[in-house]
């Protein structure tokens, strides 16, 4: 049995990049009116292996289409989009069938994202009926145990499940495939202030021992900071700012950064230097 600090079993070098995105436009059509909405708008980003990268930015501002689109998910766009050292725009279908179990998003509703008919455990078993090699690295009871939960668990539907254990369950999914990117999109909006914390030290500690990247989308700077190195900021589908999180959150230069710092509990962010 693999352990999950074990490393991956590679897919393109070690020091590639896990994802690439050049120059991304992303735009929405809206059905009733037919008018185009540019949601992302020349946005470029890399992510290293085993890098945490935080998308920041208000509602609407394009961070969900941005890693969507980044991780071949969603709306297409144009722009060069590279994930392990593939083209996005000219892999093959197999390849990119291939390709999938090495992302894995983490959704802000855990019961949205679980199939209300199925327990844990017969969830899991069709995980692993999809991708029986990737998968037998870990038995149920432990991928449970590495997320802190209890075996009982697995015979759990989903509305058996707090929120937080929802959360978990969808973090052990990911987990099962041993991901190189984890995408969490605003993981912990929709869970009680009292495991939101449990569930962001649990994303780190994974990140941590599996070598994994993680692409953070957040409008909680709180969050972002915790959790991530490096900050891409979002203003109306265009990337404002970046840097290192100490960088931007101590310094910010764009205008726009100044605000979002400034309409956090504190400007605490600064005081802190
Ligand atoms: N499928 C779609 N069709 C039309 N417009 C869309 C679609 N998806 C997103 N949009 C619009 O694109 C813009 C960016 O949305 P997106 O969800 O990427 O932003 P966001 O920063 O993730 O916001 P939130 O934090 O609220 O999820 C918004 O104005 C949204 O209304």
């Amino acid at each position: 049995m693999r352990g999950a600090g074990a490393p991956h079993p590679r897919t393109s070098e070690p020091e590639n990049p896990v994802l690439v995105v050049g120059d991304l436009v992303v735009e929405h059509r809206n059905r009733s009116t037919g008018e185009v909405f540019r949601a992302v708008d020349h946005v470029s980003l890399s992510i290293a292996p085993g890098a945490s990268v935080a998308v920041v930015g208000e509602s609407g501002s394009g961070k969900t289409t941005l890693a969507m689109a980044a991780t071949g998910l969603g709306a297409r766009g144009t722009g060069d989009i590279r994930l392990l050292g593939h083209s996005l725009s000219t892999i093959g279908r197999r390849e990119l069938r291939r390709l999938r179990p090495e992302v894995q998003v983490v959704f802000q509703d855990p019961h949205g994202s679980l199939d209300p008919r199925q327990s844990v455990r017969s969830g899991l078993r069709e995980l692993r009926a999809l991708q029986p090699r990737r998968t037998s690295w870990i038995e149920d009871a432990e991928l449970l145990g590495r997320v802190r939960l209890a075996p009982e668990i697995l015979d759990r539907y989903p509305h058996q499940l707090s929120g937080g254990q929802a959360q978990r369950v969808c973090i052990a999914r990911a987990l099962l495939m041993r991901p190189r990117l984890i995408v969490a999109d605003e993981p912990t909006s929709g869970l009680d202030v009292s495991v939101q914390a449990d569930v962001l030290a649990l994303l780190q500690e994974i990140r941590a021992s599996t070598g994994a990247a993680l692409l953070m989308i957040s409008h909680d700077l709180a969050v972002v900071r915790s959790l991530c190195a490096e900050v891409h900021v979002m203003y109306r589908g265009q990337v404002v700012e970046a840097g290192p999180c100490e960088q931007v959150f101590v310094a910010p230069v764009h205008e726009y950064t100044r605000e979002l710092l400034a309409a956090m509990p504190g400007a605490r962010w600064r005081s802190r230097r």
